[in-house]
């Protein structure tokens, strides 16, 4: 809220995003069947899952690309169906395809995506400032984003997905395609704004090594949630050695250095 005091549907209990036994199928196939967790505010919250798990069906549902038609999704408290507004206002998100305009500068990037937010270009010019505070991509923003790498891209849309203090960001598998350093550099980054800003995370993987021990999981298989919780109470659960050996115990799925794979006979 604007004076800075939280409405009733952001009072701490209330998870940033609450998804209620939602289900969703392309004719036949279904995607996701009967699928509830929550992420709670403030946390950095891992969706693991291999690929055809179900992740980009639901962040397609959370974004209300496509409808909640079976279930109910809540962004702190708001329902994507009876108040949508209210819900994605409070949502960043990063797709995993690239949608920076290549032909633009960098500030206009992000200066032109602030505007659709209601940002005025000088608060948004602000906010750049303030979340490029300590990165060498702040000397850069005159530049046409098609001179930066693939990383610097992602950072910027990073950047873009926070550009107007959203509550809760979905990223959906953002370091694909990056080398070990970008990883790293992208993963540290969002850590940092999570700590920094309070926001709530939920980032898409099929890579066990982004998740933390400090972080939540949730195990996403086949369109169904085979766990979810604070790391090392889903590694107890199974009475696993790690999360890894907990994924493949959950899934029976095994885990590479380049992602997870059906364990074959
Ligand atoms: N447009 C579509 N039409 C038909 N089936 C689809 C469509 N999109 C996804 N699916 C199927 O739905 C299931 C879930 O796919 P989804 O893309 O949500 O998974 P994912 O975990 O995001 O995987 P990936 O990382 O490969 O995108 C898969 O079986 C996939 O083949």
């Amino acid at each position: 809220m604007q004076d800075g005091t939280l409405s009733h549907a952001e009072a701490p209990g209330i998870p940033a995003l609450a998804v209620e036994r939602v289900s969703h199928s392309y004719g036949q196939r279904k995607a996701l069947d009967d699928v509830s967790f929550s992420v709670p505010q403030g946390s950095f919250t891992a969706l693991l899952g291999p690929n055809g798990a179900g992740k980009s069906t639901l962040f397609s549902l959370v974004t209300r690309l496509f409808n909640v038609r079976h279930g109910a999704i809540h962004i702190l408290g708001f329902d994507l169906n009876g108040e949508p507004g209210e819900a994605l206002r409070r949502l960043g998100v990063v797709f995993q395809a690239r949608t920076l305009d290549l032909d633009l500068s960098i500030s206009q990037n992000l200066i032109y995506h602030a505007a659709l937010h209601g940002l005025p270009a000088s608060a948004a010019r602000t906010r750049i400032g303030e979340i490029l505070a300590t990165s060498e991509l702040r000397t850069r923003l005159k530049e046409k984003a098609r001179n930066l790498s693939g990383g610097q891209l992602r950072s910027i849309e990073i950047v873009r997905a926070f550009m107007h203090r959203p509550r809760l960001i979905l990223l959906d598998e953002p370091t694909v395609g990056l080398d070990i350093r970008s990883r790293a550099a992208i993963l540290a980054e969002v850590r940092r704004l999570v700590k920094e800003e309070g926001v709530s995370v939920l980032w898409a993987t099929h890579l066990i090594d982004e998740i933390d021990p400090a972080d939540r999981v949730i195990v996403l298989h086949q369109g169904t949630v085979r766990a979810e919780g604070p790391v090392p109470e889903v590694v107890a659960a199974e009475r696993a050695k790690s999360i890894g050996d907990a994924f493949t115990r959950l899934t029976g799925l095994s885990v590479r250095a380049e992602g997870l794979e059906e364990v074959r006979p």
